[in-house]
């Protein structure tokens, strides 16, 4: 009975939390670590049905690298990277838009629907919501079929969000005239999140949040502001795949998302944590407040 009233006790204490993020829409992005390890995903998902359970607006962007590397292996390729972005000829697009756009994407929406959740896959196989343009460097490296998303279809989005099904969107886009390009998931979930005006854009990968020292999960930075976080990219602390995802948090807060998080997909509800309670897990990014001129 004791335990009981117990549940019953964290279910009030929970409330408010609810009430606060109830209609509001949060863009969860799942990054390739995440999406590579079953019981991890699993917990993701539950907590993603939960939230649409109790009426908030989860909106799924995801990418694959992982799996596009292994399906990349068998076809004896080298995986081959120009300033993190994967260089993508034509073979690489179709291995992308095979693995990324059809089986991942598949495999997350199936697995919402076995959950117990209603989920809809949003790829070029289906419909598609990213509509975009050739991403050109300003190095003038050639990245093949690379593409970065313009225009997203708020309408159909915003249509399952309205009949509670949660949007599973991977991260390719297409042009004007139908053709397909390969698009990091940070920048895809960026853009989505700023289409949205989505109350929160939560980026869930295999660190526990932005660190000083990138091998020691103690330097964790709880609360990261722009002016550092640009200090800590020029001084190379941070680096590799962290560099998009900090860059991707940095645009969306100039284009009026309330809150960015960086947090760690592996840890068990991870995601209902950083929601529903004061201290959150993980980084937060933020804009510092404008300094007053005398
Ligand atoms: N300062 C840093 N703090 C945390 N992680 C960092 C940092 N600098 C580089 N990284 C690396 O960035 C990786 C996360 O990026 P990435 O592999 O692209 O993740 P995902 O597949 O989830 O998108 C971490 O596993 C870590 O090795
Ligand atoms: C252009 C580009 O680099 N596209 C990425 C898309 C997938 C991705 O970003 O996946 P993660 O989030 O798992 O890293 C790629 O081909 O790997």
């Amino acid at each position: 009975m004791l335990e009981a009233i117990a549940k019953a006790d964290t279910l009030i204490e929970a409330m408010g939390w609810i009430r606060r993020f109830r209609g509001k829409t949060t863009v969860i992005k799942l990054g390739g670590s995440v999406l590579d390890d079953d019981n991890a995903l699993l917990h993701i998902l539950l907590d993603v049905i939960f939230m649409e359970t109790v009426g908030m607006k989860p909106v799924v962007v995801h990418g694959g690298g992982k799996a596009i590397n292994r399906a990349l292996a068998e076809a004896n390729v080298e995986p081959q990277f120009i300033q993190g972005r994967r260089y993508t000829d034509d073979m690489t697009l179709d291995v992308v838009r095979r693995v990324l756009a059809g089986d991942v994407n598949r495999h997350l929406t199936e697995e919402i629907e076995r959950l117990g959740g209603r989920a809809m896959n949003l790829s070029v196989h289906t419909t598609n919501v990213l509509f975009g343009e050739r991403l050109k460097l300003e190095t003038g490296e050639d990245l093949g079929h690379v593409g970065k998303v313009t225009e997203v279809d708020r309408d159909v989005i915003e249509g399952l969000l309205y009949t509670d099904q949660v949007p599973i969107i991977p991260s390719m886009c297409e042009d004007r005239d139908g053709n397909l390009y390969n698009v990091n998931a940070d920048t895809a979930a960026m853009a989505v999140a700023q289409a949205l005006g989505a109350e929160k854009l939560v980026f869930l990968s295999d660190v526990n949040g932005v660190r000083l020292d990138k091998d020691d999960p103690n330097t964790i930075i709880h609360s990261l502001s722009e002016a550092k976080a640009r200090e800590l990219i020029a001084s190379g602390h941070i680096a590799e795949g962290m560099i998009p995802k900090v860059e991707a948090c940095l645009e969306t807060l100039d284009r009026g998302v309330g809150k960015v998080h960086i947090i760690d997909g592996r840890l068990r509800h991870s995601l209902l944590l950083e929601i529903y309670t004061s201290e959150g897990v993980g980084t937060e990014l933020f804009r510092e407040p404008p300094t007053a001129t005398a």
